[in-house]
């Protein structure tokens, strides 16, 4: 019986297809609201996938994805979830405060978010530069500075701390927490297995299955290893992969831990 009041996402044996291949085989996972859960997995893995499904613009072949509430994609989650894509979604040739004022105007949102997700993100120094004259980091920042606009309930960030140099990642999981303990909800994805410790909850992907859905503590203590990427060998180890994987007929996989 899959609860779906007070969850942010309930997804239930979703199948997704991309061209010819099966990329998501039947995956059930819960999330509840609140917290930074990490969306962790090799490249290829399908973690843009489900994130594109959760946010509703990823045509899926079965199963059900509700998020707060409602069927994915749905009208009124409209303002409700913030996606940041792996490209940066912005106009070059507009300043960093155009970019925004630009969004926060077809949103809807309040005037004074403008000048509150620039700093969040910290790009007051930049605000009036060109975004096409901003280096990835930056760029890819004014992007999350788009998805803070309106101050959503659920954010789904597809790497947003790729490319960052230490110093700005370190910063930026740290403004993820400070919207985790402000009540909102964070997917945040990464194939950097390091960043798993700074989640609250993690879910690893491997060839579109969940292979645990666990809280970093949990999942070392589980495997009975030190870090992330040991405790995914481990995983990897005790669960053979798929051996037909283009054909989506095996049964929902399990998270093997808890
Ligand atoms: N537009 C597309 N058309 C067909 N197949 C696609 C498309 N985009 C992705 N795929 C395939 O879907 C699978 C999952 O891709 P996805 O981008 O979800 O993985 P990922 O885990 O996010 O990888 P990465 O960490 O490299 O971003 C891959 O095998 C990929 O080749």
């Amino acid at each position: 019986m899959v609860h779906t009041e007070d969850a942010a996402i309930v997804v239930d044996d979703l199948r997704v297809r991309r061209g010819k291949r099966g990329v998501l085989h039947g995956l059930t996972l819960h999330i509840p609201r609140g917290g930074v859960i990490g969306l962790l997995g090799p490249s290829g893995c399908g973690k843009s996938t489900l994130m594109r499904a959760i946010v509703g613009v990823q045509i899926v072949q079965s199963g059900s994805l509700t998020v707060l509430g409602h069927a994915a994609g749905s009208p009124q989650l409209r303002h409700r979830v913030g996606y940041v894509t792996q490209a940066a979604s912005v106009y070059d040739d507009l300043t960093v405060r155009q970019n925004v004022s630009y969004f926060r105007a077809v949103l809807g949102a309040p005037r004074t978010d403008v000048d509150r997700v620039i700093d969040e993100t910290d790009l007051g120094s930049h605000a009036d530069d060109l975004v096409g004259s901003l280096s990835g980091g930056q760029r890819s920042r004014v992007s999350l500075a788009g998805a803070l606009l309106g101050a959503p309930e659920l954010l789904v960030l597809d790497e947003p701390t790729v490319g960052l140099d230490p110093v700005l990642r370190v910063e930026l999981w740290g403004l993820f927490h400070r919207l985790a303990a402000a009540g909102t909800t964070l997917l945040v994805s990464s194939h950097v297995m390091d960043e798993a410790t700074r989640c609250d909850r993690l879910l690893l992907l491997r060839n579109g299955e969940l292979l645990a859905d666990a809280t970093p503590r949990g999942l070392l203590a589980a495997t009975d290893t030190n870090d992330a990427e040991s405790a995914f060998l481990t995983l990897i180890r005790q669960k053979p992969a798929r051996t037909k994987p283009e054909t989506g007929t095996d049964t929902d996989p399990r998270p093997s831990a808890s």
